[in-house]
C-alpha cells in the first residue's frame, strides 16, 4: 500500500463477533412443515380457505391460479390490509406481477422483480395477512411443484417476508404488553378515582355494595352467553364514552376542587393581606403615636432645653448683672465709705459742736428754768401774798361790812368807806402791779418758750441734719446691701439696726416734739387763760367801778376766783414744772442714747474697715469671677449655639419624619382602601363564584353518584375486559409459543437462507467495484468533463477533452453512481453486504481515487452533515445498530471499533490514547477471533452517537493537512 492511499479514510474495519450459526444449506422440508404451521394458524383466519389449498394442491395449475386469486384477494381484502399502510399489491405486485404471476406462480417471477421486492420498501408496508397469504403461497407452490424444494430467490423472498412477520410478531406481542401494562395502570388509576369517588360520595356504601351486586350480576351474563360478545363490544364501548365522560367530569371536578382550593387560598390571601393591612395601620398608628410621642418628647426636651437655657441665660445674665451690680455697689461702697467717712467726722464735729451747744443751751435754760423757777417762787410768794392780802381784804370787807352794820347804826359809814376805798385803791394798784407782773412774767414766759422752740428747732435741725446723715448712710448702707446681699449680711443687718435706731431716734424727736407742741400749747391756753383773766379782771374791776355797791361782794367773788385762778395757775405751774423734769430726763435719756449711738457708729467704723477688706478681697473675687464669667458666657454662648443649632436640626430633622411619616401614612391609608375595595370587590367575586362552585357541587354530588354508578359497571366492564384481554393474552401467548417455535424452526431455515444469501453474495462477487462520479465544485471548470457515457450495468465511457479524436475509453463496474446520485442511493446498493456482517461475514469497504475525488464525502458526509447528507459509516452504523436492537430478543451483538492510520508505511493506532505509538502490525486473519489488528484498541459500542465520538477523537490523531486540490484533505501526510 502506497502512502498516498488512505485505507482508513476510504476504509474502517467492522469486525462483529456474529452468532456461529450453521451455514450449511439443507433441505427445506422442516422450513415448510413449520411455514405450513404457521399457516394453519393464521389460516383460520382467513376461513374455509384453508381447506381450500390443500383441496388443490395436486393441481399445480389450479393451485397457482387459485394462490394468485387468493393473493390478490389478500391484499385487495378490506378487512385484512391495514387501512393506514399501503397496499403490497400496490407496490410489490403490480397488475402486470400478477398476471405474470397468473401465468408462472412465484417460481416463475424473474429475479429482478424479486431482487426488487426484496430491496423495497413494499414488505415493510404490506399488511401481515398478504405476507403469510405470501408464504402460504410460496409454500403451497413449492408443495405443489417440487417436493418441497424452492428456488434460491422464492427461498429469499420467503426468508424476506418470514423475517418481517417475525418482526411484527414480536413487535405485536410487546405491543399487547404494553396494552396490558397500560390496563392495568388504567385500571388501577381508576380504581384510585373509584376510592375517590367512594370517599367523596360518603355514606353511599350501601347503594354502591348493592350495584356492585348488580352489576356483578349483570356481568357474569357476557360469561355465560359469547353470543353477546357483540353487545358486550357495544357495551364496553359505550362504557368507555361513560368513562371517558367521567374522566372530563372528574376533571372538571377537579379543576372545580381546585378552583375551591384557589378561593380558599384567595380568601386565605385576602384574610392575611387584611390581616397585614390592620397590621400595618397598627403599626402605622404605633409608628405615628410613637413619632407624636417622641415629636412631643423633643418638642418638650427642645422647649424644656430652651427654657433651662433661657433661665441658665438669664441667671447668668443676671450673676452678670449682680457682678457687675456688686462691683458698682463696691466701688460706691468704697465711695460711700469714704463719703461715710467725711460724714462721721463732719457728724462728729457737728455733734460735737451741738453737745457743746446743747450743754450750753441745756445749762442756760436749767439756769433760766431755775430764775423761772425762783420767779415762779416769787409769784407764788406774790399770790400768796395775794391770798393773804385778798384775805386781809376779806378781813376788811368783813370788818368794813361789821363797821357798816355798826356805820349804819353809829354813823361813821364815810370813814369807813373812805378806809375801804383806800384799801381798795392799794388793791387795784396791788392788783395792777400783779398784773403787770404777770403780763410780764407772761412776756418771758414767751421768749422763753420761743428761745425753748429755738432750742427745739436747733435741735431738731440737728436730729434732721443726723437722721439725714443717718438716712444717706442707711441707705447707702441698704443700697449696698441690697446689692451685695450675699457678701454683707451682716452689714445689712447692721444697717437695719441703725434704721432702727434712727426710727426710734425720730419717734423720740417726734415724741419731744409732741410734748413741746402740747407744752407750747399748755402755754398758749395758759396764756389764753392769763388773757381771760385779765380781761375777767378787768371786768372785775369795771364791775367794781361799776358796781361799788356791789364791790364787796364782787371782790369776795373776784377773791375768790382770783385764789382759784392764783391755785390752779399754781398748779399748773407744778405741772410745768413737773414737765420740765420729764423734758430733763428726756434730755437726759436723749443724750444717753446719743452716747450710745456714738458707741454704735465707733463699733460701725470697725465693722467699715472690716467691711473695706472685704470690699478688696471681694474684688479680687469679683475679678476672678468676672474672668470666669466671661470663660463661662462665652462658652454658654457656644454651647447655647450648638444647642439651638442642634435644636434646629433635631426640629428640621422631626418635620421631615413627620412629613416622610404623613406621606407613610397617607399612602398606606390610600392603599388600604384600594386593597379594601379590591378585597371587597373579590369577595363579592367569590361568593357569587362559590354560590355557583356550591351549586356546581351540588351538581357534581349528584353527578359523582352517577359516576360513581357508572365507575362501578365501567369497573366491572373493565374486569371483564381484562379477562377477556387475559384470555386472548393466553391465546397470544400460546400463538406466540407456536410461532416462536415456528421461530426456532425458522432459525435454522433463515440460517439457510442466509448461507444463500451469502451465496448469491459470493455469486455477485465478493470483491465488488462501485465508481461515483462527484458534481463539478464551484470554481472548477465544467467543460474539462472527461464523463462520456455512463451505462446502467456499470459501464463507464472516459474521453480525454483535450485529446476528443482520440475516442473514449470504457471501464466496466459494478455499478457507477453519477453526479446527481445522493449518499442514501449510494448506501441502499451496500446495505445488504453490510447486514451479511450480522451473519458473521467480514465486510470491507473502503473508497480509493486522488485527493478531492469525494472518498471522505462517500464515507462520511460533507462538514456538519445532516441526517440525510450522512456518508456510509454513519448510516452501515445506524443500519447495524436498529437490526441488532430489533433482534436483541433473539440474539445479542457485539459491536466493536478500531481505528488505524497507515501513514509513512506505518500502522498508527487512533484510539490508543494520547500516549507514545506502540508498534502494531497486521495478523492474519485466520486468528481465532479474526481481528486482523490485535494491538489496535478495540472499543466497544452500543450507539451510532459513540461510533461517531470515537472516530472524532480518530480524527483528530490523524495525520493529515490540508492537499493543494482539497483544503479539507483527509489523506494521512503533512
Ligand atoms: N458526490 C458529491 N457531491 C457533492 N460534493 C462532493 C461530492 N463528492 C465530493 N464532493 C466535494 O468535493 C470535495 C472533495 O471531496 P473529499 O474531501 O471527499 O475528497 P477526498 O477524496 O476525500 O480527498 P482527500 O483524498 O484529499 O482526502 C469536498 O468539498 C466535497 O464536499
Amino acid at each position: 500500500m502506497s502512502a498516498g492511499s488512505a485505507l482508513p479514510s476510504s476504509g474502517w474495519a467492522c469486525l462483529p463477533s456474529a452468532p456461529s450459526t450453521s451455514r450449511g444449506l439443507g433441505q427445506m422440508t422442516a422450513v415448510v412443515t413449520c411455514i405450513l404451521a404457521l399457516k394453519d394458524r393464521f389460516g383460520s383466519r382467513i376461513g374455509e380457505e384453508r381447506n381450500v389449498t390443500f383441496l388443490t394442491r395436486s393441481d399445480s395449475e389450479g393451485s397457482r391460479k387459485y394462490m394468485v386469486a387468493k393473493l390478490q384477494r389478500v391484499l385487495t381484502s378490506p378487512i385484512m390490509s391495514e387501512p393506514s399502510t399501503p397496499s403490497l399489491g400496490a407496490d410489490l405486485y403490480s397488475p402486470s406481477g400478477v398476471l405474470q404471476m397468473k401465468q408462472g406462480g412465484f417460481a416463475d417471477l424473474p429475479g429482478c422483480k424479486i431482487s426488487d421486492l426484496m430491496k423495497s420498501s413494499s414488505l415493510d408496508n404490506a399488511p401481515t395477512q398478504s405476507l403469510l397469504g405470501v408464504v402460504n403461497s410460496i409454500v403451497d407452490e413449492s408443495i405443489d411443484r417440487k417436493n418441497g424444494q424452492i428456488p434460491y430467490r422464492i427461498a429469499c423472498l420467503l426468508r424476506k417476508v418470514i423475517v418481517e412477520i417475525e418482526r411484527r410478531m414480536s413487535s405485536q406481542a410487546g405491543h399487547i404488553r404494553n396494552q396490558n401494562n397500560l390496563i392495568k395502570a388504567r385500571e388501577e388509576k381508576y380504581q384510585s378515582r373509584i376510592r375517590v369517588l367512594e370517599a367523596l360520595a360518603g355514606g353511599q356504601s350501601g347503594q354502591t355494595h348493592m350495584e356492585k351486586d348488580k352489576l356483578k350480576d349483570k356481568g357474569q351474563l357476557p360469561e355465560e352467553d359469547m353470543a353477546m360478545s357483540m353487545k358486550c363490544q357495544e357495551e364496553v364501548a359505550r362504557l368507555m364514552k361513560e368513562k371517558e365522560d367521567m374522566v372530563t367530569l372528574l376533571k372538571e371536578k377537579e379543576d372545580m376542587v381546585r378552583l375551591l382550593k384557589e378561593k380558599e387560598d384567595m380568601v386565605r390571601l385576602l384574610k392575611e393581606k387584611d390581616d397585614i393591612v390592620d397590621l400595618k395601620k397598627g403599626k402605622v398608628e404605633e409608628t405615628q403615636q410613637i413619632v407624636d410621642e417622641e415629636k412631643y418628647r423633643l418638642l418638650k426636651e427642645k422647649d424644656d432645653t430652651i427654657v433651662t437655657l433661657k433661665k441658665e441665660k438669664q441667671e447668668m445674665v443676671r450673676s452678670l448683672k449682680e457682678k457687675e451690680d456688686m462691683v458698682s455697689l463696691l466701688m460706691a461702697k468704697e465711695d460711700m465709705v469714704d463719703l461715710k467717712k467725711v460724714m462721721v467726722e463732719e457728724r462728729q464735729r457737728i455733734i460735737d459742736e451741738g453737745n457743746d451747744r446743747l450743754l450750753k443751751e441745756k445749762d442756760d435754760t436749767i439756769f433760766r428754768f431755775t430764775k423761772e423757777k425762783e420767779e415762779m417762787v416769787r409769784l407764788l410768794k406774790e399770790k400768796e401774798d395775794i391770798i393773804r392780802l385778798m384775805k386781809e381784804n376779806d378781813d376788811v370787807v368783813r370788818s368794813i361790812q361789821k363797821e357798816d352794820m355798826v356805820n349804819s347804826e353809829n354813823g361813821s359809814i364815810k370813814d369807813k368807806k373812805q378806809t375801804t376805798d383806800d384799801g381798795n385803791d392799794r388793791l387795784i394798784s396791788e392788783k395792777n402791779t400783779i398784773v403787770v407782773r404777770l403780763t410780764e412774767e407772761k412776756e418771758e414766759m414767751i421768749r422763753l418758750l420761743k428761745e425753748k422752740e429755738d432750742t427745739i428747732r436747733l435741735m431738731k435741725e440737728k436730729e434732721d441734719n443726723k437722721a439725714d446723715l443717718k438716712k444717706g448712710t442707711v441707705r447707702n448702707i441698704k443700697q449696698s446691701t441690697d446689692e451685695d446681699t450675699d457678701t454683707s449680711t451682716k452689714e445689712k443687718s447692721d444697717i437695719i439696726r441703725l434704721m432702727k435706731e434712727n426710727e426710734d431716734y425720730n419717734n423720740t424727736i417726734m415724741k419731744l416734739k409732741l410734748d413741746l407742741e402740747a407744752l407750747k400749747s399748755l402755754h398758749e391756753e395758759n396764756c389764753e387763760l392769763l388773757e381771760s383773766k385779765k380781761e375777767d379782771i378787768i371786768k372785775l374791776l369795771a364791775d367794781k367801778e361799776d358796781n361799788a355797791s356791789m364791790i364787796l361782794q364782787l371782790k369776795q367773788d373776784s377773791l375768790t376766783k382770783e385764789n382759784e385762778d392764783i391755785l390752779r395757775l399754781m398748779k399748773e405751774k407744778e405741772d410745768g414744772n413737773s414737765i420740765i423734769a420729764k423734758v430733763k430726763l428726756e434730755m437726759e435719756a436723749l443724750r444717753s442714747s446719743y452716747e450710745e449711738a456714738c458707741k454704735l457708729l465707733e463699733s460701725k467704723e470697725g465693722d467699715v474697715v472690716r467691711l473695706l477688706a472685704d470690699k478688696e478681697d471681694n474684688a479680687s473675687v469679683i475679678l476672678q469671677l468676672r474672668q470666669e464669667l466671661e470663660a463661662t458666657k462665652r462658652l454658654h454662648e457656644t454651647h447655647s449655639q450648638q444647642l439651638e443649632t442642634r435644636a434646629s436640626q433635631v426640629k428640621e430633622e422631626l418635620e421631615h419624619r413627620i412629613k416622610e411619616v404623613e406621606l407613610m401614612l397617607e399612602d398606606s391609608i390610600k392603599r388600604k382602601r384600594e386593597l379594601e375595595e379590591v378585597s371587597k370587590s373579590r369577595i363579592q367575586f367569590w361568593e357569587q363564584k362559590g354560590i355557583v362552585v356550591n351549586q356546581f357541587v351540588g351538581l357534581q354530588v349528584q353527578n359523582v353518584q352517577d359516576l360513581r354508578l357508572c365507575s362501578v359497571s365501567v369497573r366491572h366492564e373493565i374486569l371483564n375486559c381484562q379477562k377477556r384481554w387475559l384470555e386472548e393474552l393466553a391465546g397470544l401467548g400460546e400463538n406466540l409459543k407456536a410461532v416462536t417455535n415456528a421461530a426456532e424452526k425458522y432459525h435454522a431455515a433463515l440460517e439457510e437462507n442466509r448461507k444463500l444469501f451469502n451465496e448469491i453474495q459470493e455469486l455477485k462477487g465478493n470483491i465488488r467495484v462501485y465508481c461515483r462520479i462527484r458534481p463539478f465544485q464551484p470554481g472548477e471548470d465544467e467543460g474539462s468533463n472527461s464523463v462520456e457515457y455512463i451505462g446502467d450495468n456499470g459501464e463507464l465511457v472516459l474521453t480525454n477533452p483535450t485529446k476528443q479524436k482520440e475516442g473514449g475509453k470504457n471501464f466496466t463496474f459494478n455499478k457507477v453512481f453519477g453526479p446527481t446520485t445522493t449518499q442514501d442511493m449510494v448506501f441502499k446498493d451496500i446495505q445488504p453486504l453490510i447486514r451479511s456482517v450480522l451473519d458473521g461475514y467480514n465486510v470491507c469497504i473502503f473508497a480509493y481515487g486522488q485527493t478531492g475525488s469525494g472518498k471522505t464525502y462517500t464515507m462520511m458526509g460533507p462538514e456538519k452533515a445532516t441526517e440525510k447528507e450522512w456518508g456510509v459509516n454513519y448510516r452501515a452504523l445506524n443500519d447495524l445498530f436498529n437490526i441488532s436492537h430489533a433482534r436483541r430478543d433473539m440474539i445479542t451483538y457485539e459491536l466493536t471499533v478500531q481505528m488505524i492510520e497507515i501513514y509513512n508505511e506505518q500502522i498508527r493506532d487512533l484510539l490508543g490514547g494520547g500516549g507514545a505509538q506502540k508498534k502494531i502490525g497486521i495478523q492474519n486473519t485466520m486468528q481465532p477471533n479474526g481481528i486482523a489488528v490485535p494491538d489496535a484498541t478495540i472499543c466497544p459500542v452500543n450507539s451510532t452517537s459513540q461510533v461517531i465520538d470515537l472516530m472524532q477523537t480518530g480524527h483528530g490523531n490523524r495525520a493529515m493537512s490540508a492537499t493543494a486540490l482539497n483544503e479539507r484533505s483527509s489523506r494521512s501526510h503533512r
